[in-house]
């Protein structure tokens, strides 16, 4: 897959400040920039990191084209033509660090670390987020409705609700990372080998308006794959009777029907209802899956109700996140060669929470070597051989000091694959089918508690005391203490 013709999805203010330090003479200094988001979406204890193929073939293929070329100096009259024409070369020769897609992370933590020359690493960010924060979102909304699904099967139906295109094949991508087992865009199963499964629309049966001429005809079609939607007019009025009456024609003719599909009404009820009409007819192998605006909370619902639904068809909800729509993973820049010295810098704010945690820095899962289970994610720089050595180690929150503890026996597993340095992949990158496999041994070095949908349990993600006593540095040089 080729991701050409990007570079110019960035946003202005990129290639002003590119712009800006090659007027200066600047552009060659080195920099580091961190990607991270500072609060977990939905209320959630974890997220799923995605996004990592997509950026990969970004950078990869990171050039301006002449058009592009055309377009920046038609646009920008202040860019020199000679800037232009340097542009042309342009290629990304930095390093490329990130989390692997399937990972689980949290808020506060480094998922991907850019270092280069401070152009290179600069024009990035905007993609970068771009489809880290949309997949990483997408992946997270789809692992807490496979929490609640647990053994069921659960399809990917979003696309026609979805934020256009992309959204709709990079998210079905980020589903199935996180355990959907097809989506329904065929696109999404082509390019990615995603399985792709589809049953059929209200708009067959009423294009015949007899449901059993409708069902028995879409059989006849379809004899190896057949699930019936059965709420065009009377679910158990009607529909439910002519899928058994098409189940049994099948049977006669050595086929099983799969399903049976609900799409409306109360879904509890009617399944309930509905299984126990194919129970009677001798087809307990036909199964009913359902749709119509479900999220993990509906679905726990009908769980909770009872309902007989083996299949849920999940659409708009997961698609659109539409809880919270947004990942606000931000792009940051912790160290930068200034004078000729890599200098850690930092970001302040009125609030506390988006102060930047300065200097480049590495991200350890520490693991309990006993039982196997995560303890803390320990962030420190990359010269501390702490974790490594397995020196004890002092986890301590950096909002709240004093709630601290100490671990000795442990195993730290560095978080931050290296994926391009010097510009060349040197990151294998895993089929999807490996993606998922790692999201599952993910899922398993965390204890429920952390992974529970409401209210879990806060997972540490510590800073070591080289990282926060620097980030105190910086805030008392340039905060001076103001008398009132
Ligand atoms: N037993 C149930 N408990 C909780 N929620 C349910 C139950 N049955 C269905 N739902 C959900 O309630 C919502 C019902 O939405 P709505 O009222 O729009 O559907 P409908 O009128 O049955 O069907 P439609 O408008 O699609 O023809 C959906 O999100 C559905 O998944
Ligand atoms: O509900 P979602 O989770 O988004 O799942 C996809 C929905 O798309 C189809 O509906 P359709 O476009 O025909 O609309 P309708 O069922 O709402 O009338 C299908 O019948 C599902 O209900
Ligand atoms: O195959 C289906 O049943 C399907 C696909 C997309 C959207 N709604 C339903």
């Amino acid at each position: 897959m080729n991701e050409m013709g990007l570079a110019l999805h960035t946003d202005k203010y990129q290639i002003n400040m590119m712009y800006a330090h090659w007027i200066n003479g600047t552009h060659h200094k080195k920099a580091v920039f961190e990607a991270y988001f500072r609060k977990l979406p939905f209320g959630n204890g974890y997220a799923v990191f995605a996004g990592l193929e997509r950026i990969v073939n970004y950078i990869t293929n990171l050039s301006f084209r002449e058009e592009d070329i055309a377009y920046l100096a038609e646009q920008e009259e202040n860019y020199d033509a000679k800037f232009l024409e340097e542009l042309r070369q342009f290629r990304f020769h930095g390093n490329l660090f990130s989390m692997k897609e399937g990972a689980v992370v949290f808020a506060d933590e480094p998922l991907i670390r850019v270092e280069g020359s401070i152009i290179e690493a600069q024009l990035v960010e905007t993609a970068l987020l771009n489809f880290m924060n949309y997949q990483t979102l997408i992946a997270t909304k789809a692992s807490r409705i496979k929490q609640v699904g647990g053994n069921d099967i659960l399809l990917e139906f979003g696309t026609r609700r979805a934020q256009e295109a992309d959204a709709a094949i990079w998210g079905a991508r980020a589903a199935y990372i996180a355990g959907f087992h097809a989506t329904s865009n065929m696109l999404a199963g082509a390019r990615f080998g995603i399985p792709t499964k589809g049953t059929h629309a209200h708009a067959w049966v009423q294009s015949f308006g007899n449901e059993q001429e409708a069902f028995d005809r879409y059989a006849n079609a379809m004899p190896d794959g057949v699930t019936l939607l059965v709420d065009t007019f009377d679910t158990l009025g009607s529909g439910v009777p002519h899928a058994i009456k098409t189940a049994k024609d099948l049977e006669a003719r050595g086929k099983k029907m799969i399903a049976i599909r609900l799409d409306s009404g109360d879904l509890a009820y009617l399944s309930i209802q509905a299984r126990k009409m194919l129970d009677d007819a001798g087809l307990s192998y036909v199964k009913i899956v359902a749709s119509n605006d479900l999220d993990e909370n509906t679905i726990l619902d009908l769980k909770a109700q009872g309902a007989r639904i083996d299949t849920w068809g999940v659409g708009t909800q997961l698609i659109t996140a539409s809880d919270q729509p947004s990942l606000g993973g931000v792009y940051k820049l912790v160290e930068c060669e200034i004078d000729g010295e890599m200098v850690p810098t930092i970001k302040i704010s009125a609030n506390p929470e988006k102060v930047s945690t300065p200097g480049t820095k590495e991200v350890y899962r520490i693991i309990n070597p006993t039982n196997g289970k995560a303890i803390a994610d320990y962030i420190c720089f990359p010269d501390e051989k702490d974790p490594l050595e397995g020196k004890r180690l002092k986890l301590f929150n950096p909002a709240h000091p004093y709630i601290r503890k100490y671990v000795s026996d442990y195993k730290a597993v560095p978080m931050l694959e290296p994926i391009f340095i010097e510009g060349k992949q040197v990151y294998t990158m895993p089929n999807l089918e490996e993606i998922r496999a790692y999201h599952v041994s993910q899922l398993d070095e965390f204890w429920p508690e952390y992974l529970r949908k409401l209210n879990p349990e806060i997972y540490r993600v510590n800073v070591s005391v080289k990282a926060w006593e620097m980030k105190q540095k910086l805030l008392a040089q340039y905060l001076p203490e103001e008398e009132l």
